[in-house]
């Protein structure tokens, strides 16, 4: 664990970057330090690896004041990544990673092979070992940077806006991937954004600094987003917080409608047997959903054909999140979210009206202040725990 004591830094040209903050950061958690430009991030990070001594107060690592350990070897047991990777440019991608264990007196052979296998683990191809970090994209490049970090296995992990110089494509890449490293390391990371997006992606705490160095809230990404402390941090997680928040609510909770389906080749006449407003639902033969017929412009066609369909709007997963719901539904061309299972058979349909008023209304578990909204019950999502295949109505548990 890592412990910020009522710390204080202030500059010798009297800045005071961190104004007595105290805060923890879990074993094995990562915790995202997230706020406006200046308010003391950069300056907090680099107090842990004693990069800047605090001028009050004190940073402790389970326990133990960094101020008591050498800081060469303190640095051993920290990775650190920064923005722009801040690769080594003279030597290759396999040197870069190997600089830590060739730091710890490892002998080449091992600390290459070592390299080589990181280099595996975070998604590059070996291919690029010979490289050098000019001859890389931004994303490679940061993907060196983290495997550097990793290289003697330290316990902590000091990441300063390490994605924020690629693309929002490759950037969402490289948090995913990183989020899936995680899960396996259970490293102790301490992780600075201005994103609020990231930070919530990403955080299993996430702490929002406001400017002069003060903490506003620490707290987890789904308290941050539903009971903002004040109003700096309402504003600063933004007003759409109610939308976002609904990524960290479980589809699973919701109540699912049973949706009439006809299947991919039968005739039209069947089709509109089973249509109730004029659109049905098209399956496969493993009732997997293949897109909404439109009775009325289809009516003289024989058969159903994958030509006909409207394959439009983006089909939700049910132990998803309620934002995928809603995303399902409001690009249907019914109103009606698609909902399947793990292995993508249809589970039934959510129309976009049920989940909208979760935002407002109803908090998680219940009604709503007012009582205008009856919720389902809903209980906080786990995103990166392995989730079991869920009961659909057509198949009750
Ligand atoms: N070496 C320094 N001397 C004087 N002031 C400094 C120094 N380093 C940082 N500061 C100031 O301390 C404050 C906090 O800076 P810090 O870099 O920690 O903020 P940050 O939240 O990481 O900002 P950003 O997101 O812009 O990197 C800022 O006002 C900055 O100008």
């Amino acid at each position: 664990m890592i412990e910020f004591d009522s710390v204080t830094k202030r500059y010798p040209d009297g800045t005071v970057a961190v104004d007595a903050v105290d805060m923890r950061a879990e074993t094995g958690e990562i915790t995202v330090l997230v706020g406006p430009s200046g308010c003391g991030k950069t300056t907090s990070l680099r107090m842990v690896n004693r990069m800047v001594e605090p001028t009050s107060g004190r940073v402790l690592i389970d326990g133990r004041d960094v101020a008591d350990t050498d800081a060469a070897q303190l640095r051993r047991g920290i990775g650190y990544v920064i923005q722009h990777a801040g690769l080594f440019p003279h030597r290759t991608v396999v040197d870069n990673i190997a600089t830590v264990p060739y730091l710890l007196g490892w002998s080449r052979r091992a600390a290459r092979r070592r390299a080589m296998e990181l280099m595996e683990r975070v998604g590059l191809d070996p291919d690029l070992a010979r490289r050098y970090p000019a001859q890389l994209s931004g994303g490679q490049q940061q993907r060196v940077g983290v495997a550097r970090a990793l290289a003697a296995d330290p316990p902590i992990m000091l990441m300063d806006e390490p994605f924020s110089a690629v693309d929002p494509v490759v950037r969402e890449s490289l948090q995913d991937e990183f989020l899936r490293l995680q899960a396996e390391l259970d490293k102790t990371i301490l992780f600075v954004t201005h994103d609020i997006d990231e930070a919530v992606k990403l955080g299993d705490k996430v702490a929002v600094f406001r400017t002069g160095g003060r903490l506003a809230q620490v707290s987890t990404p789904r308290e941050l987003l539903e009971h903002p402390a004040d109003e700096f941090v309402a504003g600063f997680v933004g007003k759409d917080r109610g939308y976002r928040a609904l990524s960290f609510m479980p589809a699973e909770g919701l109540a699912v409608d049973p949706e009439p389906t006809a299947t991919l080749g039968c005739s039209v006449a069947e089709a509109r047997a089973a249509a109730s407003d004029g659109w049905v639902l098209i399956v496969d033969d493993q009732r997997r959903p293949q897109g909404w017929l439109d009775v009325r412009q289809w009516s003289d066609v024989g058969s159903v054909a994958p030509e006909h369909l409207n394959r439009g709007g983006t089909v939700a997963s049910f132990t998803g999140s309620l934002r995928g719901v809603l995303d399902a539904a409001l690009s249907s061309p019914t109103g009606r979210g698609v909902l399947v299972d793990d292995s993508g058979r249809l589970v039934g349909t959510v129309p976009a009206a049920k989940v909208l008023a979760l935002i407002d209304g109803a908090p998680p578990g219940g009604a709503s202040a007012n009582g205008a909204h009856a919720g389902p019950q809903l209980s906080p999502i786990t995103p990166r725990s392995p989730r079991s295949g869920a009961p659909t109505p057509e198949d009750p548990p």
